[in-house]
């Protein structure tokens, strides 16, 4: 499908380039980067629509699909900032509230190591470009073997509820799209690194803050660049007969983050070798 790939030509090969020049630094890439800016800055959402090659696209999808089946789909109940169950907190805390999560995730090990979508996540040139993105010197891929790269299943009738991030900016991109529902909310900026702003929180989880909500049309093959650390969001419900899928490109502006023991047996079953040390942290928030 696609010929040897050296680390440049995996975005020229796979980005619609034509539409989004970000393979190589110039002036035409600081015009893109100067938009998704200004985007995260007044929204913490940018979309940039028609970002893979629409003849690939297929590709993504279909290699998605044969990766599904691989999700740890255990329905756990969760609250937002997927924290154990905290009994000292006051009644009305946003992490006493429980959601059922409905997503299932595939993890990086388990989606082909030459799946399109791994070369994309390595690729220098893309970590380029959201490294100019989200304003950071450079970004790096996470040390997490499981987190780094994942496919999101969302299956009819499920939804992937409320939550934050653990790492500051995600890269994803639908590779199939539901029939109905599936779609993307989320509060920009709603917490900080210093405030944790529970009653906003609150608000948003008790459906009393609509005026807090955005939502982002995502199509297939379009590239998302979210600020999840201080946005809370979700995935509604998916309806019809098609599963939603998502691949999370994850990147730190800190070198070797990895998930927690308890995050990762939560979201992938299993711990690696790479789980037994002291997770990087970026700030001090609730997870
Ligand atoms: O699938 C999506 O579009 C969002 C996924 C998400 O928020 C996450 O994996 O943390
Ligand atoms: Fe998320």
């Amino acid at each position: 499908m696609l010929g040897a790939l050296d680390d440049r030509d995996v975005i020229e090969q796979v980005v619609d380039i034509g539409a989004h020049p970000v393979a190589r630094a110039g002036p035409e890439r600081d015009a893109i980067v100067a938009r998704v800016r200004r985007e995260l800055a007044a929204d913490g959402c940018c979309v940039l629509a028609g970002f893979v090659r629409p003849g690939l696209c297929e590709t993504l999808r279909a290699e998605g699909a044969a990766a599904a089946p691989r999700a740890h789909r255990d329905v756990d109940v969760v609250n937002v900032y997927n924290t154990d169950p905290d009994p000292t907190l006051p009644a009305g805390h946003p992490a006493r509230r429980t959601m059922i999560r409905g997503n299932a995730f595939v993890a990086r090990d388990l989606l082909g190591s030459d799946a399109l979508v791994q070369h994309l996540y390595t690729s220098t040139a893309l970590q380029e470009f959201v490294a100019a993105c989200v304003g950071a010197p450079r970004v790096h891929v996470l040390a997490d073997p499981l987190a780094g790269l994942t496919l999101n299943v969302v299956a009819p009738g499920r939804g992937h509820p409320w939550h934050f991030d653990t790492n500051e900016f995600t890269i994803s991109v639908v590779t199939q799209e539901p029939e109905a529902g599936g779609v993307f909310e989320y509060c920009p900026g709603i917490r900080s690194r210093g405030d944790e702003n529970l009653a906003e929180v609150a608000a948003v989880l008790d459906g009393r803050a609509e005026h807090l909500v955005r939502r982002a049309t995502l199509r297939a093959g379009d590239l998302q660049i979210f600020a999840g650390r201080y946005a809370l969001h979700r995935v509604t419900t998916v309806e019809g007969a098609r599963e939603r899928h998502s691949a999370i490109l994850a990147y730190s502006a800190r070198p070797g983050v990895v998930g927690s023991p308890a995050r990762t047996r939560q979201l992938f079953g299993r711990l690696t070798p790479a789980h037994g040390g002291d997770p990087v942290r970026v700030d001090g928030l609730l997870d």
